[in-house]
């Protein structure tokens, strides 16, 4: 039977209400892509653009789960403890997550009695539906943007899920670019054997100091640590072990250090730290106390205690020094100090 002209015009105008509402979301979500494409940091990105969606798509609750153990290894990993993630995200096993999305297709549900494992409880007080967005990286499942809403009705299995699947692809772009990002800051700033940051960031970080003091007034030494017969060790025991025991220095280096102060690896086995607000006399007590330390504490290798000492030198900026000029007292006075060691150990 034909249609009657009031049927063809109600079916017009539902078209052009869904025309309109889709021209809707897709502007939002521009307007979101956009705004998390300016972000700077993973863990910037994934604020804004929780909050983002939260706000302009009116939901009760978001939350974003992350698969564990990461498929990827540098993902996320460095920033999992932030008070932020402990907040908005929820570690879920990568199986649990690949069962919500087989096909990597979002999950829309609004029966969610079986879905307390998945949803934070205090989110689950006021949920009535969900939707679960599965975030990607280079083709591996990672996490998913968990939606809650207190209407029934908002997330229906029988939902379609184009707009789902968009924002899926954009955040999964946006995120792979700014985790890309930071692995190569991270691989450009830092030693991937010892872990701590490399000369490059020493240069950039003192260089700032040196900026900071004449700006401020505020003074900062730099200590010029050696491992002492450090070749000895590696002719003994194999350059593996070698690899071992730079590592083991820079680790207590850095855990014997205020937070505020830094440790970079130089060269080989030498290390720089750099003390904030530290005057001469300071400094040289921190090295004496560093010094103290390995000399108590051999490294445990392979059933046996290794010896493992270093030597300190300590430079103290008076403002007018340059970079280099710093470096080369501090040195100098590692030099002094490692002739004090060998005649004492003679
Ligand atoms: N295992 C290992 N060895 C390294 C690495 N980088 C440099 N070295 C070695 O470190 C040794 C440093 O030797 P030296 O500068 O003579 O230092 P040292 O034996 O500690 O001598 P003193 O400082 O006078 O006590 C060299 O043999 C380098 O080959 C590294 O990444 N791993």
């Amino acid at each position: 039977m034909a249609k009657t002209v009031e049927q063809l015009t109600a079916e017009l105008n539902l078209l052009i209400e869904n025309s309109k509402q889709n021209e809707l979301i897709a502007k939002k979500l521009f307007d979101i892509e956009t705004s998390v494409l300016s972000a700077r940091s993973s863990e910037q990105l994934l604020q804004n653009l929780l909050d983002l969606i939260k706000k302009q798509f009116s939901l009760s609750g978001i939350y974003l789960l992350l698969a564990s153990p990461p498929p990827i290894s540098y993902l996320l990993n460095s920033n999992l403890q932030s008070n932020w993630h402990k907040t908005h995200t929820k570690q879920v096993s990568s199986d649990t997550l690949k069962q919500y999305h087989p096909e990597n297709q979002p999950f829309l549900s609004n029966q969610l009695a079986s879905y307390q494992h998945l949803v934070p409880a205090p989110l689950l007080a006021q949920a009535q539906s969900i939707a679960l967005t599965p975030l990607t990286l280079e083709g591996k499942l990672f996490g998913s943007l968990l939606f809650c809403d207190n209407d029934p009705d908002r997330f229906t299995p029988q939902l379609g899920t184009f707009h789902l699947q968009q924002l899926a692809v954009k955040v999964s772009l946006c995120l792979s670019n700014v985790l890309i990002r930071e692995q190569l800051d991270h691989m450009a700033h830092y030693d991937r054997l010892t872990k701590v940051a490399n000369r490059r960031l020493m240069e950039i970080c003192i260089n700032e100091e040196l900026i900071r003091q004449q700006r401020y007034g505020s003074h900062f030494s730099l200590l010029f640590i050696d491992c002492n017969k450090f070749k000895a060790i590696n002719d003994t025991y194999g350059h593996d072990c070698g690899d071992k025991v730079l590592a083991y220095v820079a680790s207590q280096l850095s855990e014997l250090i205020r937070e505020n102060d830094r440790c970079f690896r130089y060269a080989g086995d030498e290390f720089v730290i750099m003390l904030a607000n530290q005057s001469f006399s300071e400094a040289s007590l921190v090295a004496q106390r560093l010094c103290q330390f390995f000399t108590e504490h051999p490294m445990p290798y392979q059933n046996q205690q290794l010896n493992v000492t270093i030597s300190c030198g300590v430079a103290t900026s008076n403002g007018s020094q340059t970079m280099d000029e710093l470096l080369k007292t501090a040195d100098q006075q590692l030099y002094l100090s490692k002739g004090h060691q060998t005649q004492a150990s003679e």
